[in-house]
């Protein structure tokens, strides 16, 4: 017989591994009751912020339900990172069509390596039967007043990026077993397969950000996208230099034209994007002294809007930014 919807929840989310993923806990009450408490340490404002995940979507039809739990996550953590806050708990809204125990096994371990390498604790959740769905609400804390916003940039800011670009689409493409370029060692689809199910949210960069960047967010949707809710929320021009982006090695396997065009408008990277004042410039050789790959991709401008310059000065962006859940008013 099927286990019925609270052994499941006993069996593959009330575990040590989820609900006690760290120590370093602000759960008052957990799993159980009608809803958690959460104890906030004195001065620190709460952060909060929802993803879902839904197959064929975010994710490939075909996939192994351990990574999509770790995935899952991830995507989710990095909007903490953005914010430059700290995890502290998070839930799951989980849609299931059966009850597959090899499924939720798999599912709730992956789930748990990510709780694990993010400091973050399982405290509820809801599990309805229904199509696949996975809906995770991350919380997290910031000193109060020090949140990074999208709404600080100001002319003369360098705007930076903390990591290679391309690689969640590049990825994405190993994934779905999409033809590969003929230089694309096996190594590099290695490493392209754990960009894409295993983001790492720039948690610990993030925090460095406080009260030194002027505004943030983590590209998700694709680095034009994502750049443009900077300009509009700050109210100034960003300028990007397509020379200047940061590219893995594997990327490189693919044409030029292709390896532009992902890092531009792939999206799925999850690193951070970020403005920085003149003033703070030394900072990002003591990142990446730390190990953080920042770079310089471009600056802060009067005006409106994002320019790009791919050789032939700055230009506005002639067509599509990124990924779009609902391309036009008809869809
Ligand atoms: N259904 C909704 N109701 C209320 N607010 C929403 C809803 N959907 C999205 N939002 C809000 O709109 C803003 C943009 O949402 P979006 O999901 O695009 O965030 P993002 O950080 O840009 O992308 P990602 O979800 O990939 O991290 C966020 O503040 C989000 O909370
Ligand atoms: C099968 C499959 N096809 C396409 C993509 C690309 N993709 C989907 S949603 C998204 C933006 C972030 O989503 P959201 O804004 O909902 O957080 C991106 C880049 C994918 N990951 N899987
Ligand atoms: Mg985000």
């Amino acid at each position: 017989m099927a286990l019925d919807e609270f052994a499941l929840i006993g069996r593959y989310f009330r575990t040590a591994q989820l609900e006690r993923a760290t120590d370093a806990s602000a759960t008052a009450l957990g799993i159980g009751d009608d809803a958690a408490l959460l104890q906030l340490a004195a001065g620190q404002q709460l952060v909060v912020s929802t993803d879902s995940l839904l197959a064929g979507v975010h994710f490939p039809e075909r996939y192994p339900p351990a990574e999509l739990g770790y995935r899952a996550l991830a995507v989710a953590v990095s909007d903490l990172a953005a914010m430059t806050a700290t995890p502290l708990a998070f839930t799951l809204a989980l849609s299931l069509p059966t009850v597959d125990e090899p499924w939720l096994q798999a599912f709730s371990l992956g789930l748990a390596a990510a709780a694990r390498d993010f400091a973050i604790n399982l405290i509820g959740g809801d599990t309805t039967r229904g199509p696949l769905n996975i809906g995770v609400t991350v919380l997290g804390q910031v000193p109060a007043g020090q949140a990074l916003t999208r709404s600080g940039a100001r002319g003369g800011d360098l705007l930076c990026v903390g990591g290679p670009l391309g690689d969640g689409a590049a990825g994405l493409a190993v994934v779905q077993g999409e033809s590969l370029p003929a230089g694309l060692a096996i190594a590099g689809q290695d490493y392209l397969q754990q960009r894409f199910w295993r983001p790492q949210p720039q948690l610990l960069l993030g925090q460095q950000l406080r009260g030194v960047a002027s505004a943030g967010l983590d590209i998700s949707d694709g680095l034009l996208a994502d750049a443009e809710h900077i300009a509009e929320s700050s109210g100034v021009a960003l300028h990007i230099n397509a020379a200047q982006l940061p590219g893995s090695e594997a990327l490189s396997a693919w044409a030029p034209r292709q390896k532009l065009d992902w890092m531009l408008r792939g999206g799925d990277d999850y690193v951070l994007l970020f403005t920085l004042p003149a003033r703070e410039k030394a900072r990002i050789a003591q990142w990446r002294a730390a190990g953080h790959a920042v770079s310089v991709i471009g600056s802060v401008h009067a005006g409106s809007g994002v320019l790009l310059d791919v050789g032939k000065g700055y230009a506005p962006i002639a067509g599509e930014r990124g990924y779009q859940h609902f391309r036009s008013a008809n869809d």
